[in-house]
């Protein structure tokens, strides 16, 4: 990917960073990316998952989808980290099979959803790094009632990836299912280029290898300047921004396929970065559709955002077909990628004529290559945003906290967290 940070400069925007404290962040991002090597290289939590480029083992992947890989449809059984990623690589990428991902447990969907599949004809995916996950394993149970009821055997069209010991690795055992690890050291929100992000990406054919090297050459990138390393200008921008009022960071795609990316990326951010009263807010966009709805906030709103946009040089295009109205004329004269491209451009330079910060991140195309080294550089510049906020960028004990208020609240054990529920301060206002 190739960054363009000319629009966050602060003789273009405000907030802005100028070029001498760019310079002088730039020592900065030096250290962070001597710590950041050193966590690498001795494996260590969270710095591991820079390494998955090397130590992702297609083969096995392809090995462990082999019995269900003529599948029809896929229902991966995740949530967070352990679905997003997948969601994001098959969404990106041209597919023939059918993919469902259950992340929520909102029983009317998952009904609807199990109801539209051939069941016959369907893999299981199930993916929980813990094993424990409560709307996992509830939608696992569900999913495996559901083909015991079509008369199917689901344990002949299960997968399942999750850590070393717990519950799913047990039941995996018990029932001699295909078994791949989530590796060690590797948050959930980090393990796209692992088995958690690759197995439906097997199961959809596409090109795991060029996955792994579109995401081995951002690596290589990584160096201790921000001015010779894409990632890190991504991550040191967005980290200064936030320090100048940018406490927004809306994440517009140019192109329908990078939706889901753009989840991806807000749980990235805000799961990371979101600690100790830090961090900045993502935001999901999607262009042009946004540009119809939340630009006015973006140009002639509160200065508290930045705006970043992800957008592929070259697509697969479609001539919009002449017209014999006359104010329409000029539409016959292109295709609907140029209109697109021009939507992005116009929207880019409307946001700098506003003096509104915006950075441009760039992919040849959209294809396996491509989205390996957006998805590892999107990661690598999160990662040296933490080192530069002074998070640890590898929990998520907030989130966790809400886990076990849940699982109290069920009978899953005795959690304190549960007793804050009854302690809710109400002032209701009824009709
Ligand atoms: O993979 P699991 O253990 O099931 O966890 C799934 C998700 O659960 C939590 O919500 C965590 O905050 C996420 O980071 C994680 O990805």
């Amino acid at each position: 990917m190739d960054v363009d940070i000319g629009n966050a400069l602060a003789s273009v925007a405000s907030p802005g960073i100028s070029r001498g404290a760019l310079e002088r962040l730039d020592e900065r991002v030096g250290q962070a990316h001597e710590r950041i090597e050193t966590g690498r290289a001795n494996h260590e939590h969270g710095y591991a998952a820079l390494n998955l480029p090397e130590r992702t083992d297609p083969g096995e992947i392809r090995r462990a989808v082999d019995p269900v890989g003529d599948a029809e449809a896929l229902i991966t059984v995740g949530i967070g980290g352990s679905a997003l990623g997948a969601a994001t690589i098959v969404d990106a990428l041209e597919g023939d099979t059918e993919m469902v991902f259950l992340d929520n447990v909102d029983p009317e969907w998952v009904t609807s959803r199990l109801e539209s599949l051939p069941l016959a004809e369907t893999a299981i995916n199930v993916v929980s790094k813990s094993g424990t996950t409560a709307e996992t394993l509830a939608n696992f149970l569900v999913v495996r009632e559901a083909f015991e009821d079509a008369g199917v055997d689901w344990t002949e069209r299960t997968i399942v990836t999750t850590g070393e010991a717990g519950p799913l690795s047990d039941l995996a055992e018990r029932h001699n299912l295909p078994k791949l690890r989530v590796p060690d050291g590797v948050p959930g929100r980090f393990s796209a280029l692992s088995p958690v992000g690759m197995v439906a990406a097997a199961i959809a054919g596409h090109d795991l290898e060029a996955l792994l090297e579109g995401a081995r050459a951002e690596s290589e990138s990584l160096s201790g300047s921000l001015f010779e390393c894409p990632a890190y200008a991504y991550g040191a921008t967005a980290y200064a921004l936030d320090g100048r009022g940018a406490g927004i960071n809306a994440m517009i795609p140019y192109a329908e396929s990078l939706e889901t990316y753009a989840e991806w990326f807000a749980q990235l951010w805000a799961e990371s970065l979101g600690k100790d009263d830090l961090g900045q807010t993502p935001v999901r966009a999607l262009g042009v559709t946004d540009q119809h709805s939340q630009l006015q906030l973006y140009r002639a709103g509160p200065r508290d955002k930045l705006v970043t946009f992800v957008a592929p040089r070259e697509r697969a295009d479609r001539e919009i077909p002449a017209t014999e109205v006359e104010e329409l004329a000029y539409l016959g004269d292109s295709t609907l990628g140029e209109l697109l491209e021009a939507e992005f451009e116009a929207t880019e330079a409307s946001l700098a004529a506003a003096g509104r910060p915006n950075v441009r991140i760039e992919l040849e195309t959209v294809d396996e290559y491509e989205l390996g080294g957006l998805l590892y550089g999107m990661e690598a510049s999160c990662v040296l945003a933490g080192e530069l906020y002074s998070v640890n960028a590898f929990n998520q004990p907030a989130v966790e906290w809400a886990k076990k208020a849940t699982r109290g609240l069920l009978g899953g054990g005795e959690f304190a967290e549960a007793d804050a529920v009854a302690e809710k301060t109400t002032l209701r206002v009824e009709r």
